[in-house]
């Protein structure tokens, strides 16, 4: 008879091999159903051992396994192979692994089923478990609760708060002018940190009315430093993932840098820092009704407070029987995801576009003209006029869509297929597998050829504006339906998409107006700001 342990180390790797197996195969027969082109990965992209290893180990799975599969299965793909796959393989197909099967969508027409049916495809278990970390919140919610969260907080976002965002941005900026002119030459290798330090600060104005000046953004490095609320909020938003999958005391170890320390704090410090804020601002609250007729301030975090106590009350919000308020946990939770949701996204924009500017003085000389044009130079009053100046700077919004378009900060949306459903993309059907996801891969459908021309991967920010406009009033180009979709799209597009596009132009007009930016030599890292003749 065979030894046990024998037995074990031959029979353990083959049920292994066989179970690897079948589990492909069982994919591979429900993807089929769908009719869509199958590309094959022998790794399930999010299990642990893969996800770990396969960013590392990319240079060498890619020679060793050259299969698409295995390159779809390697995160960050799409934005490394543009459109090429999707350009073999069709405008949609499935990534088969033996854990599940990925639909990958980039087809403007199945984008548009998908993202109007948000009941049959919901936000992705994995969404929900990394951004409800500090409460739930609209990003992490589906159905009849995020409808409620979307009704209140939605509205909340947009034109309200356009002007106070446009004045603090025009502020940030110009102080970012000054600080960077104040650098040796006008050198400086901190572009990110101060495209980071305004984004953050705008939100803490905006959002929790706390205004800070301008200071490239440094993360807090020291654990025992008395956090603000914005500074603990901001840290965990950054490091969102191992805030979720780290456990604290393993942070706290004395070998951890200290920026893993100072989240452990920072994480034990948030919920009562949120507590503290929000009670300040119930108290500050009835102390504005008495005093201002009733006004309360008009940042995010006063509007979520009014408009949760409202809803607990005996008023008319009240009356609708919680349909109007949030939970306390809801509250805390949608505090966070404004910072989670609006942090990186603008600053990651803000950096991409000033870092393409310094390269291209033709691009930057193109929006210049308008700024000129519209403001004059220099920190004008007139230029703080958010409903006069704003409309008219089309190129400085030109200059964010073509950014967004070429270097998306969210690269897909995913989604997931909870059950078998079908779905119809110009008169066909195609029955997708259930217990399956599905991207949407934007950032392959805003470069396709096919729809935005042979240079398509050219930053061209001129194919946004409609030829023959007198500058200082021209129109923007609309483009195709789901063709560009940096924001998102359908229901649950993106609420700070407005927000964001008046920071961006704000800082871009209060920059240019004032010097232009080139690069320094290679190998420096650095960014040059000059102030202009
Ligand atoms: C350039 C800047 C931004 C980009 C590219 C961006 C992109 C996106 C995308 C793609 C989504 C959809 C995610 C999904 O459905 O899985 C989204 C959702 C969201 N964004 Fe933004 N965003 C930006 C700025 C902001 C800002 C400034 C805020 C608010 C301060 C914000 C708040 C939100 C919220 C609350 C959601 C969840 C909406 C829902 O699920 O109904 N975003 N954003």
């Amino acid at each position: 008879m065979m030894n046990p342990v024998w037995t074990f180390l031959i029979a353990g790797p083959l049920l292994w091999v066989a179970s690897w197996a079948w589990a492909l195969y069982s994919n591979y027969r429900a993807a089929k159903l769908s009719g869509l082109p199958i590309l094959i990965s022998p790794f399930s992209p999010d299990k642990l051992p893969y996800l770990l290893l396969k960013v590392p180990l990319r240079p060498i799975l890619e020679t060793l396994l050259p299969f698409p599969g295995v390159v779809v299965s390697i995160v960050g793909w799409e934005v490394r192979d543009k459109y090429r796959i999707h350009e073999r393989y069709g405008p949609a197909f499935i990534l088969v692994s033996p854990d599940k099967n990925e639909l990958w969508c980039a087809d403007p027409d199945m984008t548009q089923s998908i993202l109007s049916r948000r009941r049959d495809f919901p936000q992705l278990p994995m969404t929900i478990t990394i951004m409800s970390a500090f409460g739930t919140n609209m990003l992490t919610s589906n159905g009849e609760d995020w409808s409620r969260q979307r009704r209140i907080v939605g509205p909340n976002l947009n034109e309200r708060i356009s002007e106070g965002v446009w004045s603090e941005s025009m502020t940030q900026a110009h102080q970012m002018v000054d600080y960077m002119l104040r650098q040796p030459g006008g050198a400086s290798a901190e572009t990110s940190d101060a495209m980071r330090a305004i984004a953050i600060n705008v939100l803490g104005e905006v959002g929790y009315g706390q205004s800070k000046p301008f200071a490239p953004l440094k993360l807090p490095r020291d654990p025992n430093a008395d956090l603000t609320y914005v500074e603990a909020i901001s840290l965990c938003a950054e490091l969102i993932v191992v805030a979720v999958f780290v456990p604290k005391w393993l942070m706290r170890l004395s070998w951890m840098p200290d920026i893993l320390k100072t989240l452990a704090t920072a994480l034990d410090k948030l919920p009562g820092l949120t507590s503290k804020m929000l009670e300040m601002r119930r108290k500050e609250g009835v102390h504005l009704s008495a005093a201002a007729g009733g006004k309360m301030n008009d940042d995010f975090m006063s509007m979520l407070v009014r408009l949760s106590d409202a809803g607990k009350g005996g008023d008319a919000a009240g009356a609708a029987g919680g349909k109007q308020s949030l939970t306390e946990d809801e509250i805390g939770g949608n505090l966070f995801l404004f910072t989670a949701a609006g942090f990186d996204t603008t600053a990651n924009t803000l950096t991409y576009a000033m870092t393409i500017l310094a390269a291209t003085p033709e691009w930057q000389a193109w929006m210049q003209e308008e700024i000129d044009q519209v403001l004059g130079k220099g920190d004008d009053d007139d230029a703080r006029n958010y409903v006069a100046v704003y409309p008219k700077l089309s190129r400085c919004l030109a200059v964010m869509f073509e950014t967004l378009r070429l270097h998306a900060p969210v690269p897909h949306i995913g989604r997931s297929i909870p059950h078998p459903t079908s779905i119809e993309v110009r008169g066909k059907t195609h029955q997708l597998p259930g217990r399956s996801i599905l991207y949407i891969n934007e950032t392959c459908m805003q470069v396709l050829p096919s729809i935005w021309g042979a240079d398509s991967l050219e930053f061209k920010p001129s194919r946004w504006i409609e030829p023959g406009g007198e500058l200082g009033a021209e129109k923007l180009v609309t483009p195709e339906r789901n063709t560009f979709l940096p924001w998102s799209g359908g229901p649950r597009v993106c609420p700070g998409q407005k927000m964001a596009q008046v920071e961006f132009v704000t800082v871009m007009a209060a920059t240019f107006s004032r010097c232009r930016v080139e690069p320094v030599a290679k190998g420096a890292r650095r960014q040059r700001r000059r102030r202009r003749d």
